[in-house]
């Protein structure tokens, strides 16, 4: 099967910023794909080369099989969401995808419908995009990448503007957009998200691949989670954790001011419930606090801060 993007030693300078250096990255058909980095890690870079917004330096990059540098018909089958979309102001949302995808026939109004069904905004098709929030300019980006019928979509951060349920929505729908076989390329800044969206993760660190995988095992590979506990006796539950020689540190609760965070692996937290209950400590809340694939991502980014304690 030809993979959905197939990219090998990719590099992109922009004066004196390596912005992308001997980068590889596979993304196989019908699959999530979340591209994850600190803020000026090359995600909207690598993103706009595979759409052909931007040309690299050196390496091999192939989109559904084809060079995206090579013109637009090599791009068929492709479409994206990257960076604020554009509209013109007095059109209407649909006078907007209609111009953009350039539809006409029968067909076309289908999809039409249909993209506007699907990112909610049927109810204002008719209206001007200039009354439009900033996440119903979001959705309507995305029913202009929709309309494209695209295998594969390129989303960078598509929840970006989107308030909770907004952002929930636009998940549901990846996940969907996926189960029609489709694949998702997207980059964003909620581990959250990803992990639940995505079946695999690559996280950029000063344009290199430093990790790259599926999700599951990346979070197995995650250091040890931070845990959030609540007892009727904190004081003393710090005391049984000390002893077991778990790193314990105080910090503000779910439903009070104050809280103990441990970071240790399941079996250790397993081992200071049992001790907590010897010792006559009742746990009111015990959950993990750090998403695992946000405390990997924080070992690559900031080693330095990821060991230290949490206060
Ligand atoms: N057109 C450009 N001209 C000059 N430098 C650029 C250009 N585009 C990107 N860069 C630089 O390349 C590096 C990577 O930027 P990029 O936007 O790809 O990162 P990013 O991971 O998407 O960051 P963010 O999370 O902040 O969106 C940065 O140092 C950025 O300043």
């Amino acid at each position: 099967m030809v993979p959905a993007v197939d990219v090998r030693g990719l590099t992109r300078r922009f004066g004196g910023t390596l912005a992308l250096d001997g980068v590889d990255l596979h993304v196989a058909p019908g699959t999530v794909h979340g591209l994850l980095g600190p803020n000026g890690a090359g995600k909207t870079t690598l993103l706009r080369i595979l759409v052909g917004l931007v040309h690299s330096d050196s390496g091999s990059v192939r989109v559904l099989g084809q060079d995206p540098a090579a013109g637009p018909r090599a791009r068929e089958g492709v479409a994206a969401l990257i960076e604020a979309p554009r509209f013109r102001p007095a059109l209407s949302a649909e006078d907007n995808l209609r111009m953009l995808a350039d539809l006409d026939g029968g067909r076309a109004a289908a999809v039409l419908d249909e993209a506007l069904a699907t990112t909610g905004l049927t109810a204002e098709r008719r209206r001007p995009v200039r009354h439009f929030s900033l996440g119903m300019r979001q959705r309507l980006g995305m029913a202009a990448a929709l309309v494209r019928e695209p295998q594969l979509l390129v989303l960078d951060e598509p929840a970006n503007g989107l308030d909770p349920a907004g952002s929930r929505d636009m998940l549901d729908l990846v996940g969907r957009l996926a189960a029609e076989g489709r694949t998702v390329l997207l980059a964003s800044h909620d581990m959250a998200d990803v992990a639940a969206a995505c079946d695999d993760v690559t996280i950029l660190v000063r344009g290199q691949v430093a990790r790259s995988g599926p999700v599951a095992a990346l979070r197995a590979e995650a250091p040890a989670p931070a845990h959030l506990l609540e007892t009727a006796d904190d004081a003393r539950a710090a005391e049984v954790a000390a002893s077991l020689g778990l790193p314990v540190s105080r910090t503000r609760g779910d439903t009070r001011d104050d809280a103990l965070l441990v970071s240790a692996a399941q079996g250790s937290m397993d081992a200071l419930v049992a001790a907590l209950a010897a010792a006559g400590v009742p746990v009111r809340t015990l959950r993990v606090q750090t998403e695992p694939l946000q405390a990997l991502f924080f070992e690559l980014t900031e080693p330095e801060r990821a060991r230290e304690p949490a206060s």
